[in-house]
């Protein structure tokens, strides 16, 4: 497990102090996914780089498997550095050195038994599915296919955690699937724990367990990536969440009309259950559908639908209360 207590770290700009991870507390589980996302600036990658200690906190501690690491010699550092692989938004490997070659250098670097360093290439390449490129140079691979290198390269030493600063960002959508789908296939098998920070909220969804929102330095929200699209509850996540499901009132209905704007928000299996059309054979109402998507979170199903309800006063709030009880969160849009 890894956990951070009350982390700062505060940036000196000139006379002028900026708190860049401002008293973040988090837990997080060995073997899950663990996302982080937030605007621009928000401090993520400072604090994934707080977990292997690339950045120092100012204050804080960093507890990994038990023991706080920013009390560590250089030496015990250096072991529980080797237990943390990382991957970065532009790849950083070697373009003059092969596939292999790149990958073989973390072996090296880490006195690797030498006669073993061919074998343990080749399977690491099988790992990410990329076997046949290791004479191959940098220059002549995909986006997706270097980061399935630069993941080979993170994971020859064997380590029980991954730390994934921005890895799908500078990917096309194809390619950024691909690492997705790696990233979890390799999280199956070894239960290896996956900290990943991105502004991509399409990849937080396929991606991961949980999730964390920052901004300004601070964590917000902190929950199952299922409730983070269902139930956001923090303005942050509810802002992020908002710009990817999308399901909004068309732009100048609310200014046109008074009548009531409703949002139904369905889960799991209810997203099929026709709320909407024994609630208008019920009761004396009707219920028009203005707009709606149902999406799927990690394969279970969450549906969203934008309606306007019309009808007596008394009838309303009968249907109201029935529509309530059977869907996951009614909220009201606009109107009376
Ligand atoms: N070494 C540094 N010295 C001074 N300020 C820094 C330093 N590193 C980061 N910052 C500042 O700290 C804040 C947080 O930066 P950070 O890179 O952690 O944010 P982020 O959420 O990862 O953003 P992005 O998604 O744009 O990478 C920013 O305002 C940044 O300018």
């Amino acid at each position: 497990m890894i956990e951070l207590k009350n982390i700062d770290v505060t940036f000196q700009n000139g006379s002028h102090e900026f708190k860049a991870v401002d008293n973040v507390s988090l837990k997080i589980n060995k073997g899950e996914i663990f996302g982080i996302v937030g605007p621009s600036g928000a401090g993520k990658s400072t604090l994934v780089r707080v977990i292997n200690l690339l950045q120092r906190p100012t204050n804080g501690e960093v507890i990994i498997e038990g023991s706080d690491i920013t009390k560590f010699n250089r030496k015990q550092l250096r072991k529980t550095r080797l237990n943390i692989g990382m991957i970065f938004q532009h790849f950083n490997l070697i373009s003059g050195s092969t596939i292999a070659e790149n990958v073989a250098f973390s072996l090296y670097a880490n006195n690797y038994p030498k006669d073993k360093i061919k074998d343990r290439v080749k399977e690491l390449l099988e790992i990410v599915h990329l076997p046949e490129k290791a004479d191959a140079y940098p220059a002549n691979l995909s986006g997706g296919q270097k980061q399935r290198v630069a993941i080979a390269r993170a994971l020859a030493n064997n380590p029980d955690i991954l730390l994934c600063d921005e890895a799908t960002s500078a990917l096309d959508i194809e390619n950024t699937e691909e690492i997705v789908e790696l990233l979890r296939e390799i999280n199956e098998k070894t239960h290896i724990t996956i900290v990943f920070i991105t502004h991509e909220m399409d990849v937080a969804k396929k991606l991961f367990d949980r999730i964390a929102f920052m901004e300004d330095g601070k964590l917000k929200e902190v929950t199952d990536i299922y409730s983070a699209f269902a139930n956001p509850k923090s303005d942050i996540a509810k802002s992020l969440v908002q710009r990817v499901l999308n399901v909004e009132v068309p732009e100048g209905l609310k200014a046109k009309t008074n009548e009531e704007i409703l949002r139904l928000s369905y889960t799991g299996d209810d997203s099929y259950d026709p709320v909407i059309s024994v609630a208008s054979k019920n009761y004396d109402i009707t219920m028009d559908i203005i707009n709606g998507k149902v999406d799927y979170i990690r394969n279970k199903p969450f549906g969203m639908l934008i309606v306007i309800l019309r009808g007596e006063d008394a009838e309303r709030k009968k249907a109201l209360e029935y529509i309530s009880k059977n869907v996951y969160k009614l909220e009201r849009l606009g109107g009376r």
